[in-house]
């Protein structure tokens, strides 16, 4: 199929002094955003899109975008971005767990990005408007002016911001009234899986699987996306907050981050509520065999995945503690450098970001191992499409720069954003107890219910 030609105008910005994206965000319809520490990068529009599924869904989404980025026409207003990750023409991708999923797994380009990384901040504009003349300049104000935002000598507003750019904190940005309700399954459903799965672990017949729920919020009104991005970017400011498509959420997990070759990974796995003070937590998770097995598990599912693509791969070694607001985690941090290949042409290349991301997933950390009898066990227990949960979800930008992190600690919006579905699962191994494992995963769906304002 013929896709005309793209054009993209990046400009270097300032914003209101002590305005971020965070305090941007609960005034915007974000398409995209994907924010760590007050940065990143936020899309809004659609400039161009894809979907795929099926066990090729990697390979295809890797395809398009391959394609797609040649055709784009970029012009930059400051060296200074040049190299920077994400600047630029960026999609927002998330895949689905499972290759067997009625879910999409999705690219979206989006037609206006707004970002800041390393203390660089800038807009990207991307012309949709195939008749233009190509040797006119982008009407970059005209653009921002449909998405509500004004740029004037180089700064970044809102149009109808507050007067005070203090007052953009969104504390007052609310939400519709919500509910929450049962998911697919009662809580009983979800023990009578983990027991089974404990049986199956029992009989040898595999080492480790991780087993999901749903839970569902549901409002009369629809949600606004970027007030719960906005606020789940502040209280899990340590988290990766992620909207691609339909799947939002605040992940502390990182499947791959590519620069150029270099590659890092951060592999979670063994939980203990926050509830509970830190030195016992760090007992409770370091001095473990059941909590160190199951983290062992995840961190050799990841090397072992990504050996064919590496050049060098090493992982800390012990683990350490990562405390999150909600829940403590056994935490590993991975480093390597990608190997590169020939191409049919000779020259030397690295594997495209969605293929690195495909080696790696699925993690030990959300499927189990073998990984074969994990995912073949799974569908069986849980009852459940995950759709894009546990997935990779994240970006790719046109330098083959990405962050794929694992779609956790979120939900899927439904009904035109008016119900979101919470997913929450956890690792069963040998001695694992049904209600234990019950009471984790309404600590893991604690920062989704926290900033949707429900009670449980
Ligand atoms: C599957 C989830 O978490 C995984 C990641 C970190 C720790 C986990 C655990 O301790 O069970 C899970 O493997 C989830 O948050 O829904």
């Amino acid at each position: 199929m013929d896709t005309p030609p793209l054009r993209a105008e990046t400009r270097e910005i300032t914003c209101d002094a002590g305005v971020g994206l965070p305090d941007l965000l609960p005034q915007l319809q974000p398409t995209g955003a994907w924010l760590r520490e007050g940065e990143g990068i936020v899309g809004l529009g659609v400039a161009d899109s894809t979907m795929a599924s099926g066990s090729q869904r990697f390979g295809d989404l890797a395809h398009w975008w391959e394609r797609r980025r040649a055709q784009i026409h970029q012009v930059r207003d400051s060296p200074a971005l040049d190299d920077v990750p994400g600047c630029g023409p960026t999609v927002f991708a998330s895949v689905t767990f499972s290759s067997r999923s009625t879910a999409a797994s999705l690219l979206t380009l989006p037609e206006v990005m707004i970002g800041e990384v390393a203390g660089h901040r800038w807009v990207t504009v991307i012309s949709t408007d195939a008749a233009a003349d190509p040797d006119q300049p982008l009407d970059v104000e005209a653009t921002l002016t449909r998405y509500g935002l004004e740029l004037t000598s180089g700064t970044l507003t809102l149009i109808d911001r507050p007067s005070e750019p203090a007052t953009y904190r969104p504390a007052a940005a609310s939400l519709p009234a919500t509910t929450l309700t049962e998911g697919t399954h009662s809580p009983e459903h979800y023990l009578a899986a983990v027991a089974a799965g404990v049986d199956s672990i029992a009989e040898r017949r595999l080492e480790k699987l991780v087993l999901a729920r749903d839970a569902l919020v549901t409002a009369d009104q629809p949600l606004s996306t970027g007030t719960v991005l906005s606020r789940l970017a502040r209280t899990y400011a340590g988290c990766w907050t992620y909207l691609a498509g339909d799947v939002l959420g605040a992940t502390p997990e990182m499947l791959v981050t590519i620069r150029q070759e270099k590659l890092a990974s951060r592999v979670l796995a063994g939980t203990v509520d926050r509830r509970v003070g830190t030195e016992e937590a760090r007992g409770l998770l370091l001095e473990d065999p059941k909590q160190r097995t199951e983290h062992e598990i995840a961190v050799q599912s990841l090397l072992s995945q990504l050996a064919p693509v590496v050049e060098v791969i090493s992982a800390q070694n012990p683990p350490r503690v990562l405390e999150l607001p909600n829940v403590y985690h056994l935490s590993t941090d991975v480093t390597g450098r990608l190997a590169r290949t020939a191409d049919g042409d000779g020259r030397s290349t690295l594997p495209p970001a969605l293929l690195v991301a495909e080696r790696a997933h699925p993690t030990a950390a959300v499927c189990g191992t073998p990984t074969a009898t994990a995912a073949d066990l799974i569908p069986t227990l849980e009852e459940l499409d995950r759709g894009p949960f546990t997935g990779p979800v994240g970006w790719i930008d046109a330098a083959g720069n990405a962050d794929f992190g694992i779609a956790l600690r979120g939900g899927v919006l439904e009904d035109e954003g008016r119900s979101i579905r919470l997913y929450a699962g956890c690792g069963i191994v040998e001695g694992s107890r049904p209600h234990e494992e019950l009471e984790e995963t309404w600590a893991k769906l604690r920062p989704m219910l926290s900033v949707l304002d429900v009670e449980r």
